[in-house]
């Protein structure tokens, strides 16, 4: 397994039983024009329970459809999916899982008390005080819904999500268009409760977001995993920075050179180096080189997608090779073909 695939994080153990499997999971849409187009695309993911799981991509990565297809609100055209062991409609009926999706469901004009307590008696032996004070919206009991802010709106959801006690929570994108405080209250309210064992699993597209809560980090793109494993192995592959000047071809190429300088790249009239020792990269372009605004940025998220799925393939290929080469070495040799007589 690579670094990425490590699997390590999980709190849960092989021995118990799975949260969610979906196994070779694949959805295509059509357009106006009969166009076929694959937003998941033999997606395969095991969560067990007590896992805390980022699902991290670009926008278009199929997280929302593949978030959908868990939670049984749509159907896969290939593959199979488990909740718990049984399908996504029962053990969503049942209460095990429960989602906060990015928006609707909510009546503007109920206050969060009321709207807390109308869905609380759809689910018997609900306790809507405990489910508010979870959620951090005990305070806002009286406001309207309407005058609540987006983060307030999501923390709301995430009461209502906790009223049938699931053992696991799926979250799509719940911090979208939150502040950096409604961000950090609404994962406090969320930490505290995976701290009691629930499941999480949570869409985001943000790096910093998987990273601080999530112990273990699935990256999809064009609807498949290009890597799975711990946050700090996820971390590491996108650890270096991306440093950009204005440059001639010549010294681009010379300041190529030093050491730690993984690729570089030409946008507009900008060179960019993508490299593992920026301080290196800067002496050279400022002490021996022309370059010009020069500019230091960490690695973005499509950097690191890159990278990720450039150190995938080459651990593919080399896996491949190695198993190519066992097979070779353990083929007994070949005995000369023995003539018949004739
Ligand atoms: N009902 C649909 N009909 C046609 N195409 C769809 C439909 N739903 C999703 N898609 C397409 O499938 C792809 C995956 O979409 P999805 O919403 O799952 O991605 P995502 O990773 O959640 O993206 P985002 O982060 O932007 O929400 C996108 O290209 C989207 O346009």
């Amino acid at each position: 397994m690579t670094d990425y695939q490590d699997r390590t994080a999980s709190r849960g153990t092989a021995s118990e039983p799975l949260a969610a499997e979906l196994t070779g999971v694949v959805k295509r849409f059509e357009n106006a024009k009969g166009e076929v187009f694959t937003a998941v695309d033999g997606l395969d993911l095991r969560i067990r329970r007590g896992e805390v799981v980022a699902f991290l991509g670009p926008n278009g990565a199929g997280k929302t459809t593949s978030i959908d297809i868990l939670l049984g609100l749509t159907r896969p055209d290939e593959g199979e999916v488990r909740l718990f062991g049984t399908d996504p409609e029962r053990a969503v009926r049942a209460g095990r899982v429960a989602a906060v999706l990015q928006s609707g469901g909510l009546l503007p004009d109920l206050t969060v008390e009321a709207t807390v307590r109308m869905l609380a008696s759809l689910h018997p032996g609900a306790d809507p005080e405990r489910c508010m004070h979870r959620a951090g919206v005990t305070e806002l009991r009286d406001r309207r819904v309407a005058a609540c802010s987006g983060g307030e709106q999501q923390r709301l959801r995430f009461a209502l999500a906790l009223l049938p006690k699931p053992d696991f929570l799926v979250l799509d994108e719940p911090t979208a268009g939150m502040d950096v405080v409604a961000r950090r209250d609404f994962w406090a309210a969320v930490r505290e409760d995976a701290a009691r064992g629930t499941t999480v699993m949570f869409a985001t597209h943000y790096m910093e977001e998987a990273d601080q809560f999530a112990d273990r980090v699935v990256m999809v793109d064009k609807g498949a995993v290009v890597a799975d494993g711990s946050a700090s192995s996820i971390r590491a592959a996108i650890s270096g920075r991306t440093v950009s000047a204005l440059i001639s071809p010549y010294e681009a190429e010379l300041a190529a050179r030093t050491p730690g300088v993984r690729a570089t790249s030409v946008r507009g009239e900008r060179t960019y180096f993508s490299c593992a020792d920026s301080d290196a990269l800067l002496r050279v372009l400022v002490g021996e080189t022309r370059a010009r605004e020069v500019e230091v940025a960490p690695r973005s998220l499509e950097e690191a997608f890159l990278a990720i799925t450039e150190n995938a393939r080459a651990d593919r290929e080399a896996r491949a090779d190695r198993e190519a080469r066992a097979v070779r070495e353990a083929r007994p040799a070949t005995p000369a073909p023995v003539k018949e007589n004739a």
